[in-house]
């Protein structure tokens, strides 16, 4: 019994761990599932001479892409909140992928303050010459009520607004490096999601799930309306969603302390990993196969079917222009 063996019940937690782990990973190897993604290859060298700028690529599908187009031979610039993170996942990248001076570089960016994304954009204007792909990852899902530095609802001023004026400020850049690509990382919640217009910054009412959903909708929203707007001009334009990554998005979100670990072992098997996850914004930013495409959403590698009201014009006509004086665009 536990009693006469103390030692006993440890060890029997730990083999269930190791062979329920086991077998998990098993079931992995036999019904991949999301992880079966399309994965096409990419030449050696296919971004040399490129630069691409990745939003919050200090973790997750960021930090995963950085190293992708890291070893495609691109110019990453890693656009990053946290400073100390990202030069600490900036070293881990150029250790694995090799990179040669100055090919990876960190810069300052937080979403969250308009001043931050003003300042952030005067310096890669000032400092590069041409910007071949941006890629507008960053995200923040269900956090707590809390507002950014300009007073709009987190997620939706992170997700969607601070992108938007980053975007903006970049778009002549962008102009005159064309033929260039922006990639806007999106999520399939986008689906219970409506663009509340009403109450934008959410000071009536704050359901943190709903805000998400409402802030990837506006990610598709914008990136319609984007691209009706750079037709013709050699700047294209697509979303993506990514499926369900392991990575740390998922932080503000309360898991029973004993459900931890059945999570994290549920994760490793029916999750995709960053790398997984990575595949299709590294897809849009260098395949040749979405040439000239734009203003479309993307899955798995492939065009994803999207619902209606991520397709409906007026009402991306209209965020356009609430976004616009939400940033201060409109003077
Ligand atoms: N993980 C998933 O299952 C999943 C599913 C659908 C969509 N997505 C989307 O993928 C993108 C990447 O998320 P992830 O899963 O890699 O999560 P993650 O938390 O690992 O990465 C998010 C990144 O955004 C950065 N970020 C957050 N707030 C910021 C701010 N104010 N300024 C600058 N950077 C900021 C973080 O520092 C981090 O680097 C997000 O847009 C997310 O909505 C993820």
């Amino acid at each position: 019994s536990p009693a006469e063996c103390p030692g006993l019940m440890p060890a029997a937690l730990l083999v269930a761990a190791v062979v329920g782990g086991g077998l998990l990973l098993l079931l992995r190897r036999w019904f991949p599932g999301p992880q079966a993604a399309r994965r096409p290859r990419h030449p050696a060298g296919a971004m040399r001479g490129k630069t691409v700028i990745v939003t919050g690529a200090n973790s997750g599908i960021g930090k995963a892409l950085a190293g992708e187009l890291l070893k495609l031979r691109a110019r990453v610039v890693m656009a990053c909140r946290d400073q100390q993170s990202a030069e600490e996942a900036a070293q881990e990248i150029r250790d694995r992928a090799g990179a040669e001076p100055g090919q990876l570089v960190v810069k300052h960016l937080d979403l969250a303050s308009l001043t931050s994304v003003r300042r952030f954009c005067e310096e890669i204007i000032a400092e590069e010459t041409k910007i071949d792909v941006l890629i507008n990852n960053a995200g923040v899902y269900q956090c707590p009520y809390t507002k950014t530095e300009d007073g709009f609802e987190m997620q939706f001023g992170v997700n969607h607004l601070g992108h938007f004026l980053l975007t903006h400020l970049l778009l002549d850049l962008l102009k005159a490096s064309a033929p260039s690509r922006i990639v806007v990382v999106s999520s399939k919640l986008y689906k219970y999601g409506y663009i509340k217009f009403d109450d934008l910054n959410s000071e009536k009412s704050y359901d943190k799930a709903f805000c998400y959903s409402q802030s990837k909708l506006a990610n598709l929203l914008f990136t319609l309306e984007l691209a009706r707007q750079l037709a013709g001009t050699g700047v294209t334009v697509n979303a993506l969603t990514p499926g369900i990554v392991r990575t740390r998005l998922g932080r503000h979100v309360n898991i029973p302390l004993l459900a931890k670990p059945l999570f994290h072992l549920a994760s490793l098997v029916f999750f995709k990993s960053p790398l997984e996850g990575a595949q299709t914004p590294l897809y849009l930013a260098c395949s040749p196969e979405v040439e000239g495409v734009s203003g479309k959403c993307f899955a798995n590698c492939e065009e994803e079917e999207l619902m209606r009201h991520a397709t409906d014009e007026r009402a991306a006509e209209r965020l356009w222009d609430v976004s616009r004086r939400m940033v201060g665009l409109d003077g």
